[in-house]
C-alpha cells in the first residue's frame, strides 16, 4: 500500500468529504452535504466546468458534446448478436456529468423497480422521495399533472414538453392501438400501460443539470471544485480493524499529480464505466482481473465491473407526407438551422431549446407474447413473466422523434423538402448483461466496455416483438396511418414488416444504447457474493468509502436513470449525513464537540 509519488501534499488540501466524479450524483451529495456549514467538500471533476459549454445549457445541442473533449468517447467490444457492431457510449465529462449532455427525459419507472432491489433503504415509496426532493416543477396550462409526486422545492427544474403536431397525432395513434392516456404516468408510476407526457430537465429554454446544485445560487464557500482533476486511485490507511479510505491521489490535466486528504469519506461518483475502474486501480475488485495489471488486490470484490446494464433501443424511420407535421423544416430545409440558431440565442426558444422527443408509451406485452414457445417454455417465478416482471410492470416503452436524427450514424437528413420521424422502441428488464474491466492501469486510459447486448434470446424476441407493435400504431393507428409515405430512407421497407421474425434482423442492425449504463458496482444483501456495496452504498471490507451513482443500482429501473441518479445523490447524501452522526455520538460528549 505504498503512496505513489505526489507532486504537493497541501496541509489545506484536507477535506471532510471528497467526492470523485462531479456528475449527476456526485454534484448532489456535494451539493447536499455542504448544506452543513462546518462541513468542507471537495469535488474532483475530469472533465471541464460546464458554465462556458452552450451545447450544455441549450438542450438541443447535445450531440455536439459527442467526439471531443466533453466526451468520455468510450466505444464497446463489438457484439455478435448485433451483427459485430461496435456502439458509441457517450458520457458527459464535465461539470454536471451526463445529466449535462442526456436527453433531459424524466421517466423515473415504476415503485416496484425499486423495491424489486430488496434493500430496506431503498424501497420504491424511498426512492420516489428522494427523486421529488431533487425537484422543482413548473407546470403548463395544457398538461395535468398530478402535483402529489412532483417536488417543488428541489434545485433542479423540470417542466412539461410543448409537443410537435407529429407527436399529437402519434399520441393519437397510440391510443387508438390500445395505450390510454394518462398524462403524468411517467412521474407517477402507476401505469405500466399506457400513453403520457414526460417532464423534461429544462425550464424557461435552459437545460437544468446536476452541476445547478453546486453552481449559480447554489455555490457554497465550503465546496471547493477542481475540474480538469482525474481521481486515480483511493489512498488507505490500515489498523487492525482494516482498511479506511483516507484520500485520493489525482493527476490534473497539465500533468501534475496532487494528492487530498479526507478526513470523513471518500465518496466515488464516476458513473457507471468509470466508478470500477477507480476501485480497480485502488485495489478493490476481482483479484484475478486485478493481478493481471499487475495490482495489488486489498480487497476481492468480483462484482466490480459485472452486472453491466444498459436499456437498449430501435429507431424505426417513417417519411411523413405532409408538411411541417414534423420539425424538420426547422433544421434541414435551406438554411433554416441558421435562423433557428438565432432565435435560441436571442429568446432561448424554439426547436434548439428543448430535446425534440414527443409522445411516449409503456407497454406489457402479454397478450403479443402469447404466441411464441420460448415465451411460454421460459422460466419464471410466480406472479412474474419471463423478463421477472410483474403486471404493475411495463415490457417496452415507446417513443416518437419530432424530426429525423438520433445517435451520430444515422445521417440520411431529409434535406430536399422531406418530412421525417421515427417511433423508437425499448427493451426493459433485459436479462444480457456486460462489463467493464481495466484495460490497463493508466488512469487516462478508458476501460474495456462489454455490453453483450441481446445475447439472451428472451431479450431478441421482446425488442422485436416491440418494433411490430412500434410499426402497427405507426402504420394502423388513426393519428397517423394516412399521412406515412413510407419507410425512410425512402429505398426500405421496413413499414412493410409483418411478423417477429420480419423484424428480427432491423433489431440486429439497429440495436443501439439508451446510454443507461448502470449496475457495475450493486449494492446487495450480504449474502450475495457479487455484491460490490451493502445497502448504504458503503464498499465492502473498507471503511469510509462509498460508491454512489448509477453503477450502484442492482437493476436499472424501467424508466430512465437521470432520476434514479439524481434519488441515489439524495438518499446517499442522507445516509452519510446520518452515519455521520451516529458515530459521532459514539463519542464521548467532550470529543464530539471537538470533532464538529
Ligand atoms: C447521451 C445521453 C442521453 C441520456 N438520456 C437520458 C434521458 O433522457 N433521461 C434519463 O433519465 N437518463 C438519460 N441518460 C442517462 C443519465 O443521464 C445517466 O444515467 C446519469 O446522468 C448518470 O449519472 P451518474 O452520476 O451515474 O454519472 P455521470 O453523470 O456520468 O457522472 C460521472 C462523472 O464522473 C466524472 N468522472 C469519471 N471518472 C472520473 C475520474 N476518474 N476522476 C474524476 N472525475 C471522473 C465524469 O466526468 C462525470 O462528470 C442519458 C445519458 C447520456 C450519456
Amino acid at each position: 500500500m505504498s503512496l505513489e509519488r505526489v507532486d504537493s501534499v497541501d496541509p489545506l488540501e484536507v477535506y471532510d468529504y471528497i467526492i470523485c466524479g462531479g456528475g449527476t450524483s456526485g454534484c448532489v451529495i456535494a451539493g447536499r452535504l455542504a448544506e452543513d456549514s462546518n462541513v468542507k467538500v471537495l469535488v474532483l471533476e475530469a472533465g471541464p466546468d460546464n458554465a462556458d459549454l452552450e451545447n450544455v445549457h441549450m438542450a438541443g445541442g447535445w450531440s455536439q458534446n459527442f467526439d471531443s473533449e466533453t466526451d468520455w468517447n468510450l466505444v464497446t467490444e463489438p457484439m455478435k448478436t448485433i451483427d459485430d457492431r461496435q456502439v458509441k457510449v457517450s458520457r458527459g465529462r464535465f461539470l454536471g456529468g451526463s445529466s449535462g449532455v442526456n436527453g433531459t427525459l424524466c421517466i423515473r419507472g415504476t415503485k416496484q423497480d425499486y423495491d424489486d432491489w430488496e434493500l430496506d433503504e431503498w424501497t420504491g415509496g424511498k426512492m420516489f422521495e428522494y427523486m421529488k426532493r431533487a425537484e422543482t416543477f413548473h407546470e403548463k396550462d395544457w398538461h395535468k399533472a398530478d402535483k402529489s409526486v412532483h417536488g417543488t422545492s428541489g434545485p433542479l427544474h423540470t417542466e412539461p414538453h410543448d409537443l410537435a403536431p407529429i407527436s399529437e397525432r402519434v399520441r393519437e395513434s397510440m391510443i387508438d392501438q390500445g395505450l390510454p392516456y394518462h398524462p403524468d404516468m411517467f412521474s407517477t408510476g402507476e401505469t405500466p400501460h399506457g400513453c403520457g407526457d414526460v417532464p423534461r430537465t429544462v425550464h424557461q429554454g435552459i437545460r437544468t443539470t446536476a452541476a445547478d446544485f453546486i453552481t449559480k445560487r447554489y455555490r457554497r464557500e465550503n465546496i471547493t471544485i477542481k475540474t480538469e482533476v482525474t481521481v486515480n486511485k483511493i489512498l488507505f490507511s490500515q489498523d487492525a480493524g482494516g482498511l479506511t479510505a483516507c484520500g485520493v491521489t489525482t493527476i490534473s490535466k497539465n500533468g501534475r499529480k496532487v494528492e487530498y486528504q479526507a478526513r470523513k469519506e471518500v465518496i466515488v461518483a464516476g458513473g457507471a464505466y468509470c466508478s470500477p475502474p477507480i476501485l480497480m486501480r485502488s485495489g478493490l475488485g476481482p483479484k484475478e482481473h486485478l493481478e493481471e495489471h499487475g495490482i495489488e488486490c486489498l480487497v476481492d470484490l468480483p462484482g466490480v465491473g459485472g452486472n453491466l446494464m444498459d436499456h437498449v433501443l430501435c429507431f424505426i424511420f417513417y417519411e411523413v407526407s405532409e408538411p411541417n407535421l414534423t420539425n424538420d423544416y426547422l433544421a434541414y430545409h435551406d438554411n433554416a438551422i441558421a435562423s433557428t440558431y438565432a432565435l435560441y440565442q436571442e429568446k432561448k426558444s424554439g426547436l434548439l431549446s428543448t430535446f425534440p422527443f414527443g409522445t411516449f408509451g409503456y407497454a406489457r406485452l402479454d397478450e403479443r407474447l402469447k404466441d411464441s414457445e420460448l415465451w411460454q417454455t421460459a422460466k419464471r417465478e410466480p406472479g412474474r413473466d419471463p423478463m421477472g416482471l410483474l403486471p404493475s410492470q411495463p415490457n417496452v416503452e415507446f417513443w416518437n422523434t419530432e424530426l429525423y436524427g438520433g445517435p451520430k450514424q444515422y445521417t440520411d437528413f431529409p434535406i430536399d423538402h422531406k418530412h421525417v420521424f421515427s417511433l423508437c422502441a425499448l427493451l426493459f428488464n433485459q436479462h444480457s448483461r456486460g462489463s467493464v474491466t481495466l484495460k490497463s492501469k493508466d488512469p487516462l486510459e478508458n476501460p474495456v466496455v462489454d455490453h453483450n447486448y441481446l445475447s439472451d434470446p428472451l431479450d431478441m424476441l421482446v425488442l422485436s416483438e416491440a418494433c411490430r407493435f412500434a410499426n402497427e400504431i405507426v402504420m394502423n393507428g388513426k393519428g397517423t396511418k394516412d399521412v406515412i409515405k413510407g419507410s425512410w430512407p425512402a429505398h426500405l421497407t421496413h413499414h412493410t414488416n409483418a411478423t417477429r421474425e420480419d423484424w428480427e434482423p432491423h433489431v440486429r442492425q439497429h440495436a443501439t444504447t439508451c446510454y443507461h449504463a448502470s449496475g457495475t458496482c450493486a449494492m446487495g444483501k450480504p449474502d450475495d457474493k457479487n455484491a460490490v456495496l451493502d445497502g448504504r452504498l458503503r464498499v465492502r471490507g473498507v471503511r469510509n468509502l462509498r460508491v454512489a451513482d448509477v453503477s450502484s443500482v442492482p437493476q436499472v429501473n424501467n424508466g430512465h436513470p437521470q432520476m434514479v441518479a439524481y434519488g441515489i445523490g439524495e438518499g446517499a447524501a442522507e445516509m452519510i449525513r446520518e452515519d455521520a452522526r451516529s458515530s459521532l455520538s459514539k463519542l464521548a460528549p467532550e470529543v464530539a464537540k471537538l470533532a464538529v
